[in-house]
């Protein structure tokens, strides 16, 4: 029998799932993600791209100095002004990685960078040359791979291994390869590049044509062993491969693969609903392992399977990927020990000052919710999970509103201990509410994107309110949860407001 063959995940939910329009986090999301990837076990966490801006320097700085279980990669272009950064940021790692990359294809070396081949080449060799100065670990990736000549790789990765590359990516960075062609390029890299195995193979997919995790699992049967991914497989344009589903996919077919993961599979679902929350990017009901019916049975023929076995129609148990099976959790007679005992089985790790103050506010729920579910919890404890800083509170609100009258907003503000009241008229009470804030804060943002959706079933559900201010070029995401939908939308409006005033503090420091 052989030995099962160890793979390693690199996340760059951070970096190149950020990328996704829409997607940004603050510096406060971004540790609480990267302390989720820690619990989750992945053995690389890309942070970010340090020289991008102050802000993206900052937290993979501080993503360096509070994750230790991981190593801590930073993107940097092959410029040494971009490995400086990317130094100075990892550096307080306990296991660094400079992550340096340049472009291979010709499409990419002519329109884009404007270098030949030999340049590409030369520049390739410096910079990782230049990284090595700094740091042991030093990944290198040749950006658009898949669609560059293949005898071009075979000489870019022999010459920067040479030098030291201690890992060899092998992006699909528009998501155009197939899995049979895929195979053949790593397999051929794998056998043509000399110095091979003194290097780690890795590859990054694309998720344009949706084969993006397809391409993956083809590249580790030839013999890649480190796979880059997101979670929920957020990323530029169509995504990147989705974490979950490569690591279920090893899971549940070892007898394919013949390989093996770090990753705590249980965390799965908590990190999904965190980079959901985070991002404000929903799930699709539908997503493999991580989908609001990735586990449901609706029809007659399946239900009758499942109560005869389990396994007739589930490949892996809901319990593998972390989603607890107790749909009715808690109630109004529940105490703070079994309120805390379930977090921690949904995966919230949170402070005694942020679960007594959850606490309190489960309580006032479940005055008003005759069932709580699991769903509700989340709900609550989303906002605690990641603290930022109040400049606004809401006091009070009034509504005036119906078919056959303008509706009107009063909203009450708490700033600091001052109460700031402000009315205003809109085209629904949302709009009045918003617009009377606008009034107390000011503006100079504006409202790129509100949803609403209920947080479970039932006539008292929650509804959960999902806003997207945006102020210059930067888009704050904020959410708020209520039984009233009016108050949901007013707590999401403040949350994105109070995100961006964190962020303009911060910058003013
Ligand atoms: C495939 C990927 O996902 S790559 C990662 C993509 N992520 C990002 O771009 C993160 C956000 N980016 C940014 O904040 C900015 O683009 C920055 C800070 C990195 C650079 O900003 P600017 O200096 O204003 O340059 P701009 O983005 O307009 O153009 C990119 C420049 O980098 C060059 N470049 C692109 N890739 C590389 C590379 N791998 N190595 C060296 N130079 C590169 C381009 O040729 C261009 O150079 P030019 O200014 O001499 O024409
Ligand atoms: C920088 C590389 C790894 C990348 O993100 C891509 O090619 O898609």
């Amino acid at each position: 029998m052989q030995m099962a063959k160890h793979i390693k995940i690199f996340d760059t939910t951070l970096r190149d799932g950020e990328q996704s329009p829409g997607c940004s986090m603050n510096l406060q999301e971004k540790i609480e993600l990267a302390k989720q990837l820690e619990r989750l076990r992945v053995d690389v966490i890309e942070a970010g791209f340090a020289i991008a801006s102050p802000g993206d320097f900052v937290s993979v700085k501080t993503v360096a100095q509070n994750v230790k279980n991981c190593r801590i990669a930073s993107l940097a272009r092959a410029l040494p002004e971009d490995i400086d950064r990317a130094y100075e940021a990892v550096k307080y790692a306990e296991a660094p990685r400079i992550h340096t990359f340049i472009a291979t294809s010709d499409i990419h070396m002519k329109y884009k960078l404007k270098a030949s081949k030999e340049e590409v080449l030369q520049r390739a060799v410096e910079m990782v040359k230049y990284a090595k100065k700094y740091c042991g670990d030093v990944e290198f990736s040749a950006e658009d791979a898949s669609r560059s000549e293949i005898e071009f790789l075979y000489q870019i990765f022999e010459a920067v291994i040479k030098v030291g590359a201690t890992v060899i990516n092998i992006p699909d960075t528009v998501g155009y390869t197939t899995p049979d062609e895929f195979f053949k390029l790593i397999h051929n890299i794998k056998n043509n590049v000399p110095n091979i195995d003194k290097a780690e193979i890795s590859v990054h997919c694309h998720n344009d044509l949706g084969l993006g995790v397809a391409n993956t699992l083809a590249a580790a049967k030839a013999g890649a062993t480190q796979l880059e991914c997101t979670i929920n497989g957020i990323g530029e344009r169509a995504g990147n491969a989705a974490l979950e589903e490569i690591v279920m996919a090893l899971n549940t077919r070892k007898d394919e693969y013949g390989m093996f993961t770090n990753i705590e599979t249980t965390e799965l679902y908590p990190s999904s609903r965190l980079v959901s929350k985070l991002t404000g990017m929903k799930i699709q009901h539908n997503k493999a392992i991580v989908g609001d019916n990735a586990f449901a049975h609706e029809s007659g023929i399946h239900q009758h399977g499942m109560l005869a076995h389990q396994s007739t129609y589930e490949i892996m148990t809901p319990e593998s990927v972390g989603l607890t099976n107790n749909k009715l959790v808690l109630g109004k007679h529940s105490g703070r020990h079994a309120f805390e005992e379930r977090l921690i089985s949904l995966g919230y790790h949170l402070s005694k000052e942020e679960l007594n103050k959850a606490f309190q506010e489960f309580k006032v729920l479940a005055d008003k919710k005759k069932v709580i579910y699991d769903k509700d919890i989340e709900a609550l404890v989303l906002d605690k999970a990641v603290m930022t800083k109040e400049f606004y509170k809401l006091n009070q609100f009034v509504i005036n509103s119906g078919n056959t009258i303008t509706p009107t907003g009063i909203v009450r503000l708490l700033k600091e201990n001052e109460e700031i009241e402000e009315v205003a008229t809109g085209h629904g009470p949302v709009d009045a509410v918003f617009k009377a804030i606008d009034k107390i804060v000011g503006n100079g943002f504006t409202l790129e994107d509100y949803a609403l959706q209920s947080v479970t079933e039932g006539e008292d559900a929650q509804g959960e309110a999902l806003v997207k201010i945006k102020l210059g070029n930067d888009i704050y995401n904020g959410r708020g949860v209520s039984t009233d939908v009016v108050e949901a939308s007013i707590k999401a409006y403040i949350n994105a407001i109070n995100k961006m005033l964190n962020e303009l503090e911060w910058h003013e420091e």
